[in-house]
């Protein structure tokens, strides 16, 4: 009886060390992570700063710092993957629409058609993105090793009241110049008759794109009004599972 006790408290603490050590892990890794993308980020907000102060212009501005860009952007795919094994309590959808729309951005639409890369519509979502983003990393980075300003706490959760519709501005503006150029050439579209026998409108599919933020831009703003009711508040929010 009491080796059974004794081997089961020696389970317990074999458990504890092994959620000790993988908690420590996680937060080694997110420090790791939201650090790389502060940088990321800064490196961007320095890049578009010095063109325009050499160039006077935005011209060419989205050619000289793409390479980085799309780098930070996709590498932002893993916080979908922290959401989804339970790295961070965060909506893996809302997480997920938040990302795709702006890997779909970079890579898409804005790289992969030059004609409208000098628009001032790209430079609208990339400030803001920026801007966004070296506040919401930096915000992640203090908060892990509990040394959180409470001036990037107070910039996380009042910025994107302003910053989220002017983002959404920017993107549906450049996704909009982008129509006649993608209808004029039939790019990533599929027309009949192919051996496929499928066929797929790539300017039809941008206007459903386009739609859709209607119904999913709310939801991404309303989630953020209540996180910032919960942090900055300290109400108490029950959220839907996902
Ligand atoms: C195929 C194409 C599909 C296209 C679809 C098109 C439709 C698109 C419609 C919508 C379009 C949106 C366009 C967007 C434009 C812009 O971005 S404009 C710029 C303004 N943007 C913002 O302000 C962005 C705001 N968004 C976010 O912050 C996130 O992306 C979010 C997922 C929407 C919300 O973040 P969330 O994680 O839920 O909130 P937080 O309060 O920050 O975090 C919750 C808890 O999780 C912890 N956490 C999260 N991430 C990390 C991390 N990396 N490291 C450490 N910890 C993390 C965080 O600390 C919180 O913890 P607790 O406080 O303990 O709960």
């Amino acid at each position: 009886m009491a080796s059974g006790e004794e081997d089961g408290s020696l389970d317990e603490k074999e458990n504890n060390n092994k959620k000790r050590i993988r908690s420590a892990l996680a937060t080694a890794w997110l420090t790791f992570y939201n650090i790389t993308m502060t940088a990321g980020w800064l490196v961007l907000a320095v890049a578009m700063a010095k063109f325009y102060i050499q160039r006077g212009t935005h011209k060419g501005l989205y050619r000289n710092i793409s390479k980085t860009l799309k780098f930070f952007q996709t590498f932002a795919l893993l916080e979908v993957v922290h959401c989804a094994v339970g790295l961070v309590r965060t909506s893996v959808i809302v997480t997920g629409v938040q990302v795709s729309s702006r890997i779909f951005m970079v890579w898409f639409v804005t790289n992969s058609i030059r004609q409208i890369q000098n628009e001032e519509s790209v430079v609208l979502f990339l400030v803001v993105w920026t801007v966004t983003e070296i506040t919401r990393y930096s915000f992640y980075t203090f908060s892990l090793i509990n040394h959180l300003p409470y001036f990037i706490k107070w910039a996380r959760y009042n910025m994107f009241i302003v910053m989220y519709p002017l983002g959404v501005i920017g993107e549906l503006m450049t996704i909009y110049s982008a129509l006649p150029y993608v209808q004029r050439s039939g790019m990533f579209s599929l027309r009949l008759p192919n051996k496929y026998n499928v066929s797929f409108d790539y300017y039809i599919f941008l206007i459903i794109i386009m739609l859709s933020y209607i119904p999913l831009f709310p939801q991404l703003y309303f989630h953020m009004l209540r996180q910032r009711r919960r942090v900055l508040h300290g109400e108490v929010i029950v959220e839907k599972d996902d």
